[in-house]
């Protein structure tokens, strides 16, 4: 269900794994302790042809904004820059998200509701160097209409949502790219029909584990929807092995099967999420 249904859904989902029970149930237990942590796009936002026309379910927001209040900390997790799921969030000014936090670039930016402040890395030079090439570079493979280059500043992603046959495009480019990266020192980030070329050293794994331990929180809860959330969700193995237990949540879409097999509750799409996210407000109470 969702906006167009009168009544929230209050039913919380039974966890498939008992790992993922006792993170559900810690999390109960002790919400001031808890760490909320979501991906944005595919997670928070519906998947859309254009990038640029992504923009938060209609019902997150609310519901986030419902949640924040009561548990230690809500945090988007994302591999935009942060102002970007800022923007596209709608999270700025916004009443009960006077906490929120969201770490941009898979967790080397950050930007704290509280001072409206953007902190990010200094630029790697290999994305200068890239972006240089990559106009040569798509026109030597032949890389066709509909493949679109999106400048995220830090990082340079190459989408192929949009191209004939998307996936054949994305299958063509994965080895020029990945060259392309190692000569200028960055790595490739594969995700739902896009290839970003991105500065090492950091994952929404590393951002998470940090979060976390920053808050000393007692339990956590990560969403995500792509290959760049499996970090954050090793994450969560790491913390459940040393005492804290944890709830992976999968965002589910038949683009990405990885998640969803390791995910102790899979519900449908952002949709799916901001149930889940009323449903732990009414809980908590
Ligand atoms: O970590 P995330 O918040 O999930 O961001 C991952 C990438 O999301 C965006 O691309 C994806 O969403 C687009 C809009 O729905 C869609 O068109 C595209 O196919 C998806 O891959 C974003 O454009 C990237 O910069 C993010 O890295």
């Amino acid at each position: 269900m969702g906006s167009h249904e009168t009544e929230p859904r209050t039913t919380l989902p039974t966890p498939s794994t008992p790992a993922g029970c006792d993170g559900l149930d810690a999390i109960l237990a002790r919400p001031g302790k808890a760490v909320i942590a979501l991906d944005f796009d595919g997670t928070l936002a519906p998947i859309v042809p254009d990038p640029e026309q992504a923009r938060a379910h209609p019902d997150a927001v609310p519901a986030l904004a419902a949640l924040a209040p009561k548990v230690a900390s809500v945090a988007v997790i994302t591999g935009r820059p942060a102002d970007v799921a800022v923007r596209y969030g709608g999270f700025a000014g916004v009443p009960g998200l006077e906490h929120l936090v969201v770490l941009g670039h898979y967790g080397a930016e950050r930007w704290d509701a509280v001072s409206g402040e953007v902190s990010a890395p200094a630029p790697h030079p290999g994305v200068a160097a890239v972006r240089e090439e990559l106009p040569g570079l798509l026109e030597r493979v032949g890389a066709g209409q509909g493949t679109w280059v999106e400048d995220k500043g830090h990082a340079v992603a190459v989408h192929t949502r949009r191209a004939a046959d998307p996936q054949a495009a994305f299958e063509a480019l994965r080895e020029p790219l990945s060259d392309l990266a190692t000569r200028h020192g960055l790595i490739v980030e594969p995700g739902r029909m896009v290839l970003e070329l991105r500065p090492p050293g950091m994952d929404k794994g590393v951002a998470l584990l940090e979060h976390v331990r920053d808050l000393s929180a007692a339990s956590v809860l990560y969403a995500g929807d792509d290959l760049g959330d499996l970090p954050a969700y090793a994450a969560i193995d790491t913390l459940r092995s040393d005492g804290t237990p944890g709830l992976l949540v999968c965002s589910g879409s038949d683009e990405v099967t990885e998640l969803r097999e390791r995910a102790d509750v899979v519900v449908p799409g952002p949709e799916g999420v901001v149930d889940l996210l009323t449903a732990l407000a009414a809980h908590i109470g």
